[in-house]
């Protein structure tokens, strides 16, 4: 069965100039792709000092994500402009520095230390609800703003056992908007490697501010636990910054230390809910466009969890409601494009590329490509059932990317979604609004340039449709 084509900026047929390509990214990335970026298996740009190659086959993406990755670091770009806020953390260092600290984390994003956040995410649903029953039935409500709000109050919860509803919190949380509005100016300078005279300096004194606004106030509530850690008083808690700070290196049998540690609870805010409040927005719009799927999702989420809190084990019992996240992840990959540096020369296809040229993978393009994927515009969760697409999930789906930097926090993500699309289908229906289509666009994730506007209304029944399941 055929079904919608969600909106997507139309490609161009034929490829822009490489000035109007800067000034139009500059804007949204999505805008300089043209009908070939979606067909092509290997593609170049080449300016002085510039070597950049975009890579769709999956054979390349493989040697360039997983089978040599340590000959394709992370690109410098994401460190440079994202250095004030994030430090040295983990997202964006390499080599050793990265092995040690991957080491150390892995255990914060475990199954059981997953089961243990489980009842604070769901606070954080909880208090959503409140939020959303407030409203008037069927009023108009930007979902994208109640996502970005119920993503970060999980990222704080889980991480520092505090809910976003504090001062300190909304500092963070207005600071890191600001922060995040920057950060696309100041990231195509760099991969066009401007001069210096040419940087975007009142940007970047803004950026600068924001960030170290952030970090004064995320350093005053890590040192209260620190402190009290390394006096032997290390308080109840089951979050995740417990966690981190039993973390041990083996080779040295040392811990994180202070700024090391602000470094990571800054990373985790930023890559933790700017991702899962993307994805979670365009789960809410591709919901809303197709009523079949809202009413059997609808129908899932009550059988499962009936009238009841949810459990942990309900999350994994929601196979369609896992099946549109992932098909929203296929269709709007948060991290759109995922850039690498060449370490040493390579031959790529009939390509000799050269070290230190730019390598980009974008997930945008590998989810939607005409040979890899059958209707690749088309919303069909129900496609996973089929050979195919369980051949093209292998092969060209990496919305976590892949390898040994892929996500630390897919599957806190994916339980996250899952509770939060499970409540929501459960309680309310949402309605697309005349004149309200959303435009999507590329800048640190992909978001929709006039927000996502859906009508909310609350169920009069939680009866499911038994027949429909
Ligand atoms: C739908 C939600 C999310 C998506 C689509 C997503 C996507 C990604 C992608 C594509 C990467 C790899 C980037 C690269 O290879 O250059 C990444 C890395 C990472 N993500 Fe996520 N992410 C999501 C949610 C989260 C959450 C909730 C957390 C933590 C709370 C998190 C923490 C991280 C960290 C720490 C890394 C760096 C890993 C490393 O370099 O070793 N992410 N994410």
């Amino acid at each position: 069965m055929s079904r919608h084509c969600p909106v997507y900026p139309q490609p161009k047929k034929n490829k822009a100039s490489v000035l109007w390509t800067f000034f139009g990214k500059r804007r949204s990335w999505l805008d300089g792709l043209y009908e070939r970026s979606y067909r092509m298996k290997m593609g170049e740009v080449h300016l002085p000092g510039l070597d950049l190659y975009m890579v769709n086959e999956p054979k390349l993406v493989r040697q360039v994500l997983v089978e040599d990755a340590n000959v394709f670091p992370k690109h410098d770009l994401l460190g440079k402009a994202l250095e004030p806020l994030l430090g040295e953390s983990i997202f964006t260092t390499n080599g050793e520095q990265w092995e040690r600290q991957r080491g150390m984390m892995d255990q914060s994003f475990a199954q059981t230390r997953l089961k243990l956040v489980f009842p604070l995410m769901n606070a954080a649903a909880n208090a959503m609800v409140e939020r959303m029953d407030a409203l008037p039935d069927g009023v108009t409500t930007n979902v994208d703003l109640e996502m970005t709000h119920v993503t970060a109050d999980i990222i704080f919860r889980t991480i520092l056992s505090i809910p976003l509803e504090g001062d300190d919190a909304r500092t963070i949380f207005h600071a890191f908007e600001r922060f995040q509005e920057m950060a696309p100016r100041l990231l195509m300078p760099i991969i066009f490697r401007f001069p210096n005279w040419l940087a975007p300096w009142f940007t970047i004194y803004k950026s600068k501010r924001a960030a170290k606004e952030i970090r004064s106030v995320l350093e005053r509530f890590i040192r209260t636990r620190f402190d009290a850690y390394h006096q032997g008083n290390p308080g109840a808690y089951d979050d995740i910054l417990s966690s981190l700070l039993e973390a041990v290196d083996p080779a040295t049998g040392k811990g994180f230390s202070f700024d090391e540690l602000v470094d990571q609870v800054a990373m985790l805010f930023l890559a933790g809910h700017e991702t899962s409040a993307s994805a979670l927005s365009w789960s809410l719009y591709l919901m809303a466009m197709d009523t079949d799927i809202q009413e059997r999702m609808h129908n899932e989420a009550v059988v499962v969890m009936g009238s009841e809190p949810p459990e942990y084990a309900d999350i994994k019992s929601m196979e369609l409601i896992r099946n549109v996240f992932r098909e929203t992840l296929r269709l709007y990959p948060p991290v759109g494009f995922i850039a690498r540096q060449v370490a040493e020369t390579q031959q790529m296809r009939d390509k000799t590329v050269h070290a230190n040229a730019s390598i980009i993978i974008a997930p945008w393009l590998i989810h939607r490509h005409r040979d890899l994927w059958e209707r690749p515009d088309e919303f069909d969760p129900d496609r996973y059932a089929s050979e195919s697409a369980k051949d093209s999930l292998k092969c060209a789906y990496l919305p976590f990317g892949l390898g040994p930097r892929v996500c630390m926090g897919a599957s806190f993500a994916l339980q996250e979604a899952s509770l939060i699309l499970g409540t929501l289908a459960r309680r309310y229906r949402f309605e697309s609004v005349v004149g309200n289509m959303p435009k999507p666009v590329g800048r640190l994730t992909i978001r929709s340039e006039n927000g996502i506007s859906l009508a909310v209304f609350k169920r009069t029944t939680i009866e499911p449709l038994r027949e429909q399941l």
